[in-house]
């Protein structure tokens, strides 16, 4: 699968944010999108996913021969501070993700449960999400979005506000996450960016 963007233009009220970019990106690859506060990484996650509406160009799917929109349906977000519903249990919130791809519920329970250990908080699983510590809660984002088995997940900040040794394992994770998926992540960690395949340095919108 290849993602390919082409001269890209969003606008959000009177303001352009993200000026005619263009770029590939391929499964099996991390890309991470680097720029300074304000510079439209978020937007540009947003104009990937299709929640942002795009004034002109495109973001092309290519699958083979075929070039379509990128469906709703093939991409896990990891918003930035996480996702959860917090008066849920910590499984609860995987398992609504594993039901949603339509599989049984002995095997969303299952495919839960080893998402929350290969994020290694299964032992929290009958905790409250909003009992959970930062680190945890980025974690439970991941184990969602693993559930969710998409082949493009996109996440927002996810080392920020974590300690060195968390934000090591969303690093972790995400290079396991590389096989299957293409992933993007917008970040300013310099680790985070020396561990991936591809930098996309954006500066007012270009
Ligand atoms: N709905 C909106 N209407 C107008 N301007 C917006 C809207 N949403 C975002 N912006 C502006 O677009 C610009 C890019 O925002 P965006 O959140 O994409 O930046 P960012 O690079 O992700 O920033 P940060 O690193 O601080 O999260 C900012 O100047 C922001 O104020």
């Amino acid at each position: 699968m290849r993602l390919i963007a082409h001269d890209v233009i969003v606008e959000l009220g009177s303001t352009r944010i993200l000026d005619g970019l263009s770029f590939t990106l391929k499964s099996g690859t991390i890309t991470a999108v680097r720029g300074p506060s304000g510079s439209g990484k978020t937007t540009l996650l947003g104009a990937i996913a299709g929640s942002v509406p795009i004034e002109s160009g495109t973001i092309d799917w290519c699958d083979g021969d075929q070039a379509i929109p990128v469906p709703a349906g093939a991409v896990a977000w990891v918003p930035q501070g996480g996702n959860a519903l917090g008066a849920r249990t910590t499984l609860d919130n995987v398992l609504v993700a594993a039901l949603s791809t339509g599989i049984s519920d002995t095997a969303a329970l299952r495919r839960s449960i080893q998402c929350l250990q290969r994020v290694d908080i299964a032992p929290r699983k009958r905790n409250d999400a909003d009992t959970l510590s930062g680190g945890e809660q980025q974690r439970l984002s991941f184990a969602r979005a693993l559930a969710l088995d998409r082949p493009l997940v996109l996440a927002d900040e996810p080392t920020a506000g974590l300690d060195r040794a968390n934000a090591e394992n969303v690093v972790a994770l995400l290079r396991s996450l590389r096989s299957r998926s293409a992933i993007v992540v917008a970040t300013h960690d310099q680790h985070l960016i020396a561990a991936c395949d591809v930098v996309v340095d954006l500066a007012r919108g270009a």
